[in-house]
């Protein structure tokens, strides 16, 4: 049990070897499933649990520090990495209820077949006190499941928001030691699991500003004891503001898309535009996914194949549709042999963004000085856009 306050402490597990999450998501800096213990003068609290990989972890922790009680599970979330050990704590402390909203109480009776005997229901603005403590429920939904709520411990000002402001970080430091360190994995996890609630995280934000919060304690990562930086960086992050940045992600079979591409991301840098060009033959999800949270423009680039676009580029589109970024601008361009609905499947499968198409420039074979300069066009165009949006 690692201290993180007076009778509060961290019991959860290190994950350090995990690489995959929803056998989706790389983990290049593995990950912590957090559990943490309060202590109250009456009653003890266990608040979420870990990954059932890791059960073993978390009650070796509790049992070892000699905890024979627990009179409350609070489950913030329905989602396994938290909530898949509390069938094993009861097991451990048959008494215990499991504390959690109607939503997730639900939601934990059909992903666990927990009983509803088993729960202690609460709704938003509910206190549970443990004697000289008092919990605070906070509904915090959508991030990133619907159920989702926080606690805030009153007397310690800590919130335990769960996957809120949390961060894949396998990590021996219990708090954050170094900001600049932390804040790649906080938004790489933002990106990838919160982004496509950046409206309802708006509306989180801003139910928390009444709280006078000194501590947060997520459930992946390390705690924060300078909430203002990760709160902060949560606001600029799930705003609707973007850079005057182009994503450029590509794929080439016989280099005309490449040509396209190199010439292209010159054009832009020198027009003043920054840009990242994306190899979508071994980029990482993540990375794509973190030039989402800041792009003003997305400009995806693919050849031909069997008539629709290259599958490399048909996975990117269906993962930037599916994290509805707040790109402003989109394009398309690319290279055909003979006839192609390329440009037409990647759009209709990027329907979710609600982004301006800018016309894209589509080269029969390698590219020739004509399309050179309709790239050039293309280039102009975008810095006419980010000009009109006040990004330049
Ligand atoms: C497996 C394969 C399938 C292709 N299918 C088509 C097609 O259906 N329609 C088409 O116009 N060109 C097709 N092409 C031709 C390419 O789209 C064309 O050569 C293009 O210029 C390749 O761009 P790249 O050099 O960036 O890979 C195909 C090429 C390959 C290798």
């Amino acid at each position: 049990m690692r201290k993180i306050a007076d009778n509060i402490y961290s019991v959860g597990a290190i994950d350090w070897d995990r690489r995959l999450f929803d056998e989706l998501i790389p983990l290049p800096d593995g990950t912590s499933y957090n559990s943490y213990l309060i202590k109250g003068q009456e009653k003890t609290v266990l608040i979420d649990t870990v990954d059932p990989e890791k059960t073993e972890i978390l009650i070796d922790n509790l049992v070892s520090a000699g905890v024979t009680k627990i009179d409350y599970i609070v489950a913030h979330h329905g989602e396994q990495d938290h909530s898949g050990s509390i069938n094993d704590v009861l097991l451990l402390y048959p008494d215990a209820k499991v504390v959690a909203n109607e939503k997730c109480k639900k939601m934990l009776i059909d992903l666990l077949c927990l009983d509803e005997s088993n729960f202690l229901t609460i709704k938003e603005g509910d206190t549970l006190s443990l004697g000289d403590r008092t919990l605070e429920f906070i509904d915090t939904p959508w991030v990133h499941w619907p159920e989702t709520f926080s606690t805030y411990l009153q007397e310690d000002k800590i919130l335990f928001p769960c996957d809120f402001f949390g961060s894949h970080l396998a990590t021996s430091d219990i708090f954050v030691e170094n900001e600049s360190a932390i804040y790649g994995p906080a938004k790489r996890y933002y990106a990838e699991i919160m982004s496509p609630f950046r409206r309802q995280i708006r509306g989180n934000l801003k139910k928390l500003e009444k709280f006078n919060i000194e501590m947060i304690a997520p459930s992946h990562g390390p705690v924060y004891k300078n909430p203002k930086f990760i709160i902060d960086a949560y606001a600029k992050w799930a705003s609707e503001d973007v850079k005057n940045y182009v994503m450029l992600p590509y794929v080439s079979m016989h280099d005309s898309t490449r040509k396209m591409v190199e010439y292209f991301s010159q054009s832009l840098m020198d027009r003043g535009v920054k840009v990242d060009v994306f190899n979508l033959t071994d980029v990482e999800l993540g990375k794509l996914a973190m030039g989402l949270v800041d792009a003003a423009t997305i400009v995806l680039a693919s050849p031909t194949m069997l008539i629709g676009a290259h599958p490399s580029a048909g996975y990117a589109a269906f993962l930037v549709n599916a994290l509805r970024p707040k790109t402003k601008f989109m394009s398309i361009i690319g290279s055909y042999g003979w006839g192609s609905k390329m440009v037409d499947q990647l759009t209709g499968m990027m329907s979710q963004v609600k982004a301006e198409i800018i016309e894209p420039v589509v080269t029969k074979g390698y590219p020739t000085e004509d399309d050179y300069a309709k790239l050039d066009e293309l280039a102009d165009a975008i810095v006419a856009k980010h000009k009109e949006a006040s990004l330049m």
